[in-house]
């Protein structure tokens, strides 16, 4: 398996492709991810433009550690072949598919990376793949689509494209998405892949957008997509376990394998009942805390 398919990703931030003043540093923000935009944020007539820019910048910058996503136009355009092309000579990391509704495009989309890899001496295999999910067909599919491709490493939920098939809006209540975040979620976590969260463009509207994002970690989410730098405190501060947490973990883990030795199965930690089924948990925070830089203990 590829490593990075299970990466640390709370923030996948857009830019466009074509902006030279946005592709030129975003690492100085320290997003985990940052997704090269060559479809939505790219207007018709500058989409060979953004293609020749995402070029050079892939080749030319480097990003620090970060990982570089690369959104292609949709499979029912004439661009999603070249951008892919383009996205792996220049050596991506991932292919962003948007507006996914089939397994069979993701496997589309997998064979024309393989091509790619093949023509441009890139090792196969090494570029992944995360499918955005903007309707209602999508949402329906999803557990097909989290298992379509063994580069896939997650899905996203884009929600200003899905709410539009919804006939409805984003209200910034969350409750025209509810169904789609919770399907996808269920399906990522039965396929084992990641689940990333839709933008929020309220730019200047910061609680809205922490509540959100509280909203989105407690649901399971393992990141979300975002628009802006200013976003990725708020972000990184919720989907990074708390040295409260790590300790607390730690204790778990330790105290299971000790009292396993000794034959006792249930026991209490800091007041709370404890038992194997708090093992994976309290391990993946640890884990998380390691991704993330701010673990300090030994496990
Ligand atoms: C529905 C969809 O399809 S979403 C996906 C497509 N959308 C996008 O890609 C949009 C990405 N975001 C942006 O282009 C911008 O953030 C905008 C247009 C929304 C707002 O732009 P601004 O008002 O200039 O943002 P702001 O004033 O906060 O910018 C502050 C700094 O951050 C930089 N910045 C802003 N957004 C980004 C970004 N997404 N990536 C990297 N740098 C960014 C700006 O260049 C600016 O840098 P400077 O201080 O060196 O000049
Ligand atoms: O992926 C996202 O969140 C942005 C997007 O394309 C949409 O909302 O339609
Ligand atoms: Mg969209």
């Amino acid at each position: 398996m590829n490593p990075n398919k299970k990466r640390l990703r709370r923030t996948m931030m857009f830019l466009n492709a074509q902006k030279p003043g946005l592709v030129k540093d975003p690492y100085i923000y320290n997003p985990d991810s940052i997704m090269l935009d060559l479809e939505d944020a790219v207007a018709e007539n500058q989409k060979d433009v953004a293609r020749f820019s995402l070029f050079h910048a892939l080749k030319e910058i480097d990003y620090r550690g970060c990982e570089r996503v690369v959104r292609i136009n949709g499979l029912d355009t004439a661009y999603w072949k070249e951008d892919i092309r383009c996205a792996v000579a220049g050596g991506c990391d991932a292919i962003r598919i948007p507006k996914t509704e089939s397994p069979e495009e993701v496997r589309a989309v997998e064979a024309e990376i393989a091509i790619a890899e093949k023509d441009f001496n890139i090792p196969v295999g090494r570029t992944l793949i995360m499918a955005a999910i903007e309707s209602a067909r999508g949402v329906m599919k999803a557990l097909d689509v989290c298992e379509s491709s063994e580069r896939l490493f997650g899905i996203a939920l884009s929600g200003g494209d899905y709410t539009k098939d919804l006939q409805t809006r984003i209200t910034g209540t969350g409750v025209e998405l509810m169904g789609a975040r919770q399907n996808m979620i269920i399906a990522a976590r039965a396929a084992k892949v990641q689940c990333f969260d839709t933008v929020f463009t309220d730019l200047d509207n910061m609680e809205g957008f922490r509540k959100e994002v509280e909203t989105i970690h407690l649901m399971g989410f393992d990141g979300k997509s975002i628009v802006n730098p200013r976003q990725i405190p708020v972000v990184h501060d919720i989907f990074t376990p708390t040295q409260k947490d790590i300790i607390f973990a730690e204790k778990v883990v330790k105290e299971i394998e000790e009292k396993r030795e000794k034959g006792i199965g249930v026991f209490t930690v800091d007041g709370k009942m404890i038992d194997i089924a708090f093992y994976d948990g309290a391990k993946r925070t640890i884990e998380l805390a390691k991704a993330s830089g701010v673990y300090k203990g030994e496990l």
